[in-house]
């Protein structure tokens, strides 16, 4: 064992017999916060309990001008902040305060010999560095917004834990006031190892946030849209009874930019979210909410069971959507990319639905939904679009660009009429809606459409034969001069000839199959209008 492992081996010894009181009591603070809110409170409650303050320059001069006693940072160093506030609180006679452990007589004695007091208490926050980002900042604004003291005098405080309570949020000022108030004028140890693991958390976060532009604007390694490094700091909002089954323990996370989202929707009515319902909300949103006509998708296991848009309202399009599959509506989860009027809420109280998820619900909707004690009621702005989608593999993670329908095969100007006569406008104005709509589906997906709405979807089966069988068979006698979206293209004309013999009129897929001639030849003979996208919709 070596001299310094042997001294430290000694120190922990030595650590692990310190005894002392639980609570550390508040006896000097140090200040150092950017954001300022509830600042006053806070330095008034800790004046009046008779902490010293020490404080950086905007934070000391808060102070002062409230005719509070203050000592400047600069005053305690002998050395004046400089650099632009580079350098304020980097210095030893702050961080041996900070992080001397006083549970070693060891560290006390030092810091008597070197003249410094420790900290009780710090109090910081950072250089807003996420806001100047997403500000119209120059790279060099942003990079002076790098906090570096900050971090460092978290860190410290939060790494001595044992000794002193780190404040990283300004939403518990009001817990240092009840701690300076309580019998022993302080933070009791598993507080102070809670207020830690906040400030481990902040400092993560911050640093996440400069990583990731650091990779992805700043410095990225090449032109890929892909940064090299992905940091992704989620916090967690809720424990969810349990996962995709009761055995599952789940919970939800939600990222930094979650407002406006279905991880931040507002529940109106119901039970707690569960995480299927999650899931399928999350796949209803993705179908309904990027229609521009009222829609609305009635979803089960992530797929649609019905889907439709009205020029009229939202209760035609739940009506049409509802006929798609009433037998499979039955406990669905439901997005609307419109307020859900009352005669929509009037209509969907009539089924049992497990999720209805909108933009907003028009006076009276929530009360009527109400007297059903199972549904949930959701409210999220319709805002659905994922620009980057993640899907964990067994040690990895993938990302994908999201699936915005913005590819060039989305407008139905840009198909090409491979077999057929060229649609009528009603005919064309289907087989876009079933264009639009089979992208919810997932692969191999078959969906057959008639009025603006899905008469019979074909989902998730292992070849497109049996995705068009399955389409056709719910489809029943709507197959029948309907028209259909297949989300890729027929590898063999055996699938569309099960479609052309249930007798669709037209057909939308993308092409780009070695045997597209047969598949071509097939609709050609039957006189069905295939018209080809040359982008594909898979969803896995
Ligand atoms: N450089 C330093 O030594 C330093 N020490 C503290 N800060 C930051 O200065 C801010 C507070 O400054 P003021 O009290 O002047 O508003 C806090 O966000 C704190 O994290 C520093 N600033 C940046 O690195």
């Amino acid at each position: 064992m070596s001299a310094s492992q042997e001294t430290s081996a000694t120190s922990t010894d030595t650590r692990n017999t310190v005894s002392g009181a639980d609570t550390v009591k508040i006896k000097r603070a140090l200040v150092s916060v950017y954001d300022k809110t509830g600042l006053e409170d806070l330095v008034r409650g800790l004046h009046e309990a008779g902490v010293a303050m020490v404080s950086t320059g905007k934070s000391a001069a808060l102070i002062r001008g409230l005719g509070l006693p203050v000592t400047e940072v600069a005053e305690l160093t002998g050395f004046p902040e400089c650099l632009d506030g580079r350098v304020k609180t980097l210095h030893p006679k702050v961080h041996a305060g900070i992080l001397a452990d006083r549970r070693l007589p060891e560290h006390v004695a030092q810091l008597e010999e070197l003249g410094i007091e420790p900290f009780d208490l710090v109090v910081s926050n950072l250089y807003p560095f996420q806001q100047t980002v997403a500000s119209d900042a120059t790279p060099d604004e942003c990079v002076e917004q790098i906090d570096i003291g900050g971090p460092s005098m978290v860190r410290a405080a939060a790494k001595n834990h044992p000794s002193v309570a780190i404040v990283v949020n300004p939403a518990r000022y009001g817990d240092v006031l009840a701690a300076l108030a309580g019998p022993d004028g302080g933070f009791s140890l598993e507080q102070r190892k809670r207020l830690a693991a906040e400030a481990f958390a902040h400092t993560a976060a911050y640093d996440a946030a400069v990583a990731s532009w650091f990779a992805r604007d700043y410095a990225p390694a090449d032109e890929t849209a892909f940064p090299e490094f992905l940091a992704m700091p989620y916090r967690r909002s809720s424990v969810l009874r349990y996962g995709e089954n009761p055995h599952q323990g789940a919970a939800l996370y939600l990222a930094q930019e979650s407002a406006g989202t279905l991880a931040e929707a507002e529940q109106l009515h119901g039970k707690e979210m569960s995480f299927n319902n999650y899931v399928d909300a999350d796949a209803a949103l993705r179908a309904a909410y990027d229609f521009t006509d009222p829609c609305v998708a009635i979803m089960k296991h992530a797929n649609p069971c019905g889907i439709a848009v009205s020029t009229e309202d939202v209760a035609d399009a739940h009506r049409k959507a509802h006929a798609c599959d009433p037998v499979s509506a039955f406990g669905g989860v439901i997005a609307v990319n419109r307020p859900v009027t009352v005669e929509m809420a009037r209509q969907v109280a009539e089924i049992f639905t497990e999720v209805l998820v909108a933009p907003d619900y028009e006076d009276g909707a929530v009360e009527i939904l109400a007297a059903r004690k199972n549904i949930r009621l959701l409210r999220t702005p319709a805002r659905a679009r994922r620009r980057v989608e993640f899907r964990q593999i067994c040690g990895g993670l993938l990302v994908q660009e999201g699936d915005l329908y913005q590819a060039p095969g989305d407008d139905p100007a840009a198909w090409q009429l491979a077999a057929g006569p060229a649609a009528s406008e009603d005919v064309l104005a289907d087989l876009a809606f079933a264009w639009h709509a089979v992208r919810a589906v997932k692969s191999n997906a078959i969906l057959l459409a008639h009025g603006q709405a899905s008469v019979g979807v074909g989902m998730g089966q292992v070849n497109r034969v049996d995705s068009a069988r399955l389409a056709v068979a719910r489809a029943g006698d709507r197959a029948a001069g309907s028209v259909v979206a297949s989300d890729a293209y027929f590898p063999f004309a055996d699938g569309l000839q099960v479609l052309i013999d249930a007798g669709v009129r037209a057909v939308v897929q993308p092409g780009g199959s070695v045997r597209d001639a047969d598949s071509i030849a097939a609709a050609e003979a039957a006189g069905v209008s295939m018209y080809l996208t040359g982008t594909r919709h898979f969803a896995h």
